[in-house]
């Protein structure tokens, strides 16, 4: 059976056979972001003094349909960075999240934040692209690529400056997965292929992973009680969008989200609070 992810995984393939016509790679290197140095989002994550938060840009998203509007996405990354987000995640992605490269090159001139690529990475002139447009990292999706794929892609990351957030959905996929190249791992609370969300999910991905790897959160945080859930499991980072985005101001509804999180984990309210991560 054809999933969403197989449709936006074939759309996006076409996408980029067209823009590669239009624009070959060795035309998007004489870009200057592409010579520009990038900031490292592994660093930015792991924080002695509690858990950071990667906040999200998006107008829309294919569960939840436009999420917002008027979409602004340099204000909004603004105001993440104003509520101390540690990093920004930029959709990219048309079809589906009504994203754009131009979104990715807006937050960078917004924000001197690490800023994150939020797409389906299926080829290589995908991550030229995104250093082009001034991403400091991409996603790679487990779960769109195979074993050989995704490494290639994270040697080919590595090799153009970009750190990679690399995202499963259960433990199961990290079998696959070199852990040995992955810097940061992602665990998307949000299956790809039925849009279903499992906070439990997170905890028993992050347990099968060795210490050095910063741990990020991803999909369905709405409230505090969410967040110190996720961080009683092990996450060093929490990635927000779509409460964010939808909220009257995406800056305020982030620092109402950490001060409450702060508080619930303090109060320590039924939950294990993480003891001090290491230092990277
Ligand atoms: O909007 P949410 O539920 O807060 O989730 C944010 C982020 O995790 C989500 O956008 C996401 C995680 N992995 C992805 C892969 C592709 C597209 C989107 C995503």
């Amino acid at each position: 059976m054809s999933t969403i992810l197989d449709q936006i995984l074939a759309d996006t393939r076409a996408l980029v056979a067209e823009r590669r016509a239009v624009t070959p790679a060795a035309a998007l290197t004489k870009r200057p972001a592409f010579h520009a140095p990038t900031l490292s989002l592994a660093r930015a994550l792991r924080r002695p003094d509690g858990p950071a938060y990667v906040a999200e840009c998006k107008r829309a998203s294919p569960s939840e349909g436009v999420i917002r509007p008027e979409y602004d996405p340099a204000a909004t990354a603004r105001a993440y960075k104003q509520a101390a987000a540690a990093a920004i995640s930029v959709l990219t992605e048309p079809t589906h999240f009504q994203g754009s490269l131009e979104h990715l090159a807006a937050v960078r001139h917004a924000v001197d934040l690490p800023v994150l690529r939020k797409d389906f990475v299926v080829d290589d002139y995908q991550l030229v692209e995104a250093r082009a447009y001034g991403a400091d990292a991409v996603l790679l999706i487990a779960a769109a690529l195979d074993r050989a794929l995704l490494h290639d892609l994270l040697d080919a990351a590595r090799d153009l400056g970009l750190g990679v957030l690399v995202e499963v959905h259960d433990e199961r996929e990290l079998d696959a997965i070199d852990l040995d190249r992955v810097d940061v791992l992602g665990a998307n609370s949000r299956d790809l292929k039925t849009f279903r969300v499992d906070l439990d999910r997170a905890g028993r991905v992050f347990a099968h992973l060795p210490a050095r790897i910063v741990r990020v959160a991803e999909s369905g945080i709405r409230t505090a009680e969410d967040a110190a859930r996720l961080r009683a499991s092990g996450a060093d980072a929490f990635l927000v969008g779509t409460h964010l985005m939808r909220s009257a101001d995406p800056g305020r509804a982030l620092a109402a989200l950490r001060r409450e999180t702060a508080v619930a984990l303090a109060s320590g309210t039924g939950y294990a609070v993480r003891g001090t991560v290491p230092a990277p």
